[in-house]
């Protein structure tokens, strides 16, 4: 009996709380296949970023789910955080309800997976919220159904991603200075996915080559392709340090060995476009908050 009125304390200290919702960067990414459902097997390192969107999640006396407030051009019932709460309603049959806040930091379309890791934060703790008792792997499962970059976020660290990015395996990389450019445009990621000219025959490789450099985007020279602001973006950041693309962009980034080095480039990177500082985090500052708890 104690054990179960602590426990409910403890998931009512989670109401009301901000959840961190991280970007992720995918430091290499190969396309080695395509599956017949048209889906495209990756080889992927995941790691996410102290860089977040916030969600908080208020209790509902209805049995519904529902946002504060829209996010613009994301119609209420597609929203990513909605489409996750009501999966748990519909697997688990619980009939409480929510209201999500969202507090939208990561750009759309950018390739940080903003979106997929709202989704993630929104399995973890309404799991947690509502008592659900779903493993980690459950979640996993579930997110995948939501979208390919969503087991990630659950999963919560640093990864080696196979498949279309489910399967993981954690990994131990830098956590380094980062600098992250966003040029004005909206990649949609089924376009590049779709693209006649794009890489799909890589060969597969090991952790261990990655780790020796072999770090390229597959995706790189379709996108730059049709987006010639993310080129610029590039040769931009290139000047400071070796600038990579983030899934299939808009964004591109480059680590750097120092703050220092990161935050001049910060400063001096400003302009016709977004640039975003951050640190790599080889456990998701999600997972972080929820072990104070
Ligand atoms: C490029 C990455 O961001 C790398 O982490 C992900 O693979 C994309 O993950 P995501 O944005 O969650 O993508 P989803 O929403 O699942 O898929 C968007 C579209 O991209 C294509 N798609 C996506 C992932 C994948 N491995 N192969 C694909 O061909 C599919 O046409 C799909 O309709
Ligand atoms: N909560 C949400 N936040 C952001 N986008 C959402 C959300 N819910 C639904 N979407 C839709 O998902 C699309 C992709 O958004 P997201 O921020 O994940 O892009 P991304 O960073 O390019 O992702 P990825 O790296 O997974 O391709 C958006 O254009 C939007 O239409």
């Amino acid at each position: 009996m104690e054990n179960v009125v602590t426990e409910a304390r403890a998931a009512n200290a989670l109401w009301k709380e901000k959840w961190p919702a991280p970007a992720k960067l995918n430091l290499m990414l190969r396309i080695t296949g395509r599956r017949d459902d048209g889906y495209h097997l990756l080889q992927t390192v995941f790691q996410m970023l102290d860089l977040c969107d916030w969600l908080t999640f208020h209790p509902l006396e209805q049995d519904r789910v529902c946002l504060q407030e829209p996010i613009p051009g994301v119609a209420e019932a597609d929203d990513l955080t909605v489409r996750a709460a009501n999966l748990l309603k519909e697997i688990s049959g619980c009939r409480q309800g929510v209201r999500i806040e969202v507090e939208k930091n990561l750009p759309m379309g950018g390739g940080l997976g903003g979106g997929s890791s709202d989704a993630a934060t929104t399995l973890v703790v309404l799991n947690q919220l509502w008592s659900l008792g779903l493993s980690t792997e459950e979640l996993m499962r579930l997110g995948l159904r939501l979208g390919a970059d969503v087991p990630v976020f659950v999963f919560g660290c640093a990864a080696w991603g196979e498949g279309v990015g489910e399967e993981l395996q954690e990994i131990v990389v830098p956590e380094q200075w980062v600098v992250v450019i966003k040029p004005n445009v909206h990649v949609d990621t089924g376009k590049i996915f779709t693209h006649e000219g794009l890489t799909r025959d890589s060969k597969a490789i090991k952790i261990a080559d990655f780790l020796a450099g072999d770090q390229r985007n597959d995706c790189f020279e379709v996108v730059c392709k049709l987006y010639r602001s993310v080129e610029k973006a590039w040769e931009a950041l290139s000047g400071y340090a070796e600038a990579r693309l983030t899934g299939t962009g808009a964004c591109v980034f480059a680590q750097f060995a120092s703050e220092r080095e990161a935050r001049q480039a910060y400063a001096e990177l400003q302009g016709d476009w977004q640039v975003y500082l951050a640190k790599g985090q080889n456990r998701s500052p999600l997972y972080q908050k929820l072990s104070h708890y």
